[in-house]
């Protein structure tokens, strides 16, 4: 039984917590699950799951202990570097509002331990443990979801060979009130360019993702939820079937705002190449094979972040 979940005006939320069984690869909740998330993926780029592996304590503790991160002195902050851009600590003029962190490879607690031996000189121990729980029960959450799509597209063989070749990064973000008092976009509309994307919110409603009728869809703070979004590469990935929407924040109420999520993004030298299986007359090839890094470094380095459709006009047949 395929369960109509979306509400008018918002983009889908999808139930994984009904039956724990559903979550067993093969059953009929899985196959139904499957088609609500390609559904949910192809319409509109992005979900909202109900996901209780994660426990809502947990997702707090983070939000809890971040918030003695984003106090610490800029010249701290400012030692989370990386030779990637949008991969560390982004602080900048263009978005007053906007801090964010960044921790890559957050799945392997060393890199999580040398993170906080950064921001203190002691480290942190009980966040570093929050923190590297957190992104790794919201990997099982994303291999979920790249498992159903390679699924229900006839690809599943191509599931593991996918996932090895993604890398995550962990990203913490505060958005500070804006003075005035109406709404400010406080993060500009953008698609993600990697891969997929899973985000927790703090409670503090502000994140809208625009629909293919460019309505800005206001997606509601819900407790044990989390939001998943396609990114450009997957869509590529895809032959076009997955949609990457784009989205924004925009902040009105005086509440300060905390987010955090995992992005798994194709690795340095990683090429995106369509699968044979995703390409026939129904669907011709849309996209010439392209490495990630380049894509994403012309991305930020030319006119291409002004395109309407970067991924088309990079590398579109
Ligand atoms: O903070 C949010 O809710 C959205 C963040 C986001 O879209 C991003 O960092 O790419
Ligand atoms: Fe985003």
């Amino acid at each position: 039984m395929v369960m109509e979940l979306k509400v008018k005006n918002q983009i889908p939320c999808i139930d994984f917590t009904n039956d724990p069984q559903n979550l067993e690869e093969g059953s009929e909740g899985w196959n139904d699950l499957c088609n609500q998330v390609r559904e949910a993926c192809e319409q509109y780029g992005s979900f909202q799951v109900l996901y209780n592996k994660i426990p809502s304590s947990l997702c707090q503790d983070v939000f809890n202990e971040c918030k003695g991160l984003f106090d610490l002195p800029d010249e701290t902050k400012q030692k989370n570097l990386s030779p990637k851009p949008y991969y560390g600590y982004a602080k900048s003029d263009m978005l007053p509002f906007y801090e964010g962190f960044g921790v890559e490879n957050p799945l392997l607690l060393d890199a999580v331990q040398d993170f906080m031996e950064l921001m203190w000189a002691q480290g942190n121990p009980k966040f570093c443990e929050t923190l590297h729980s957190v992104a790794t029960k919201l990997h099982e959450l994303e291999l979920i979801v790249l498992k159903m799509l390679c699924q229900t597209y006839g690809v599943e063989k191509h599931f593991e060979a996918q996932a090895k070749r993604f890398e995550n990064t962990f990203r913490l973000l505060k958005y500070k009130v804006p003075p005035q008092s109406d709404s400010v976009v406080v993060l500009g509309a953008h698609t993600d360019k990697g891969s997929i994307t899973v985000l927790c919110q703090d409670g503090v409603e502000g994140l809208e993702v625009l629909s293919k009728e460019r309505e800005w869809l206001q997606v509601a703070a819900l407790k044990g939820a989390f939001v998943v979004f396609v990114g450009d590469s997957l869509k590529a990935w895809s032959n076009g079937r997955l949609y990457a929407a784009k989205h924004r924040v925009v902040l009105s109420g005086d509440k300060e705002r905390f987010s955090y999520a995992l992005f798994a993004s194709p690795k340095e030298g990683v090429i995106i190449e369509v699968p044979e299986e995703l390409v026939d007359q129904e669907h011709p090839l849309l996209y010439k094979p392209f490495n990630f890094m380049d894509f994403f470094n012309q991305f930020l380095a030319t006119d291409l972040k002004f395109n309407e459709n970067p991924l088309e006009a990079y590398t579109g047949v």
